[in-house]
């Protein structure tokens, strides 16, 4: 199975995270790529990747880190059909944030779904302000998308 791995991130905790998600689905023997979010073109769908796992945090209040906001307006701009395209969503935050914990990611969920993509897998998430440690909590949520995916292609 082919996957890739996009993060988006304002000071680089995501795409420490995404790396490591590639690491692991690598020794896994899965087919992973590593790409930024401003380098992705969401109107180009890769027909080879079985779902899009993508590790986003937040920043300002509530909103994009800067790395996405292309990505954003790309989808906002061209409204690409998504429909078939899978996709499992890990977001950063943190709870010290009350009112907005969590939100960047949550803006490209909503794009993506109202496009016709469909989430798969848990919504993870980390914490800045937790003690755990966000490499692994995402590898704790990668087998949930793993098992969603494997449901869906039976
Ligand atoms: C200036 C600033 C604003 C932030 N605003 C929010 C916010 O509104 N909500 C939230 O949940 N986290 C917020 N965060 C926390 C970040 O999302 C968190 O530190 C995350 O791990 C950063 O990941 P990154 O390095 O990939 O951007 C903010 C952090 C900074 C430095």
């Amino acid at each position: 199975m082919k996957f890739s791995v996009l993060y988006g991130t304002e000071s680089g905790n995501s795409e420490f995270i995404a790396q490591d998600v590639v690491a692991h689905l690598t020794a896994e023997l899965y087919e992973a790529e590593l790409s930024d979010l401003a380098d992705t073109d969401p109107t180009n769908v890769d027909p080879d990747v079985h779902a899009y796992l993508i590790v986003c945090s937040t920043h300002g209040e509530g909103e994009l880190p800067h790395t996405a906001i292309p990505f954003l307006a790309e989808l906002e701009a061209k409204a690409p059909d998504l429909t078939g395209v899978r996709y499992a969503m890990f977001g950063l935050g943190d709870s010290f944030y009350a009112e907005t914990y969590s939100q960047g990611s949550e803006i490209i969920d909503r794009k993506l779904t109202e496009l016709g993509a469909t989430r798969i897998g848990e919504y993870g998430r980390h914490d800045a302000s937790s003690i755990e440690d966000g490499t692994e909590l995402a590898l704790a949520w990668v087998p949930s998308v793993l098992a969603d995916l494997r449901a869906q292609l039976v």
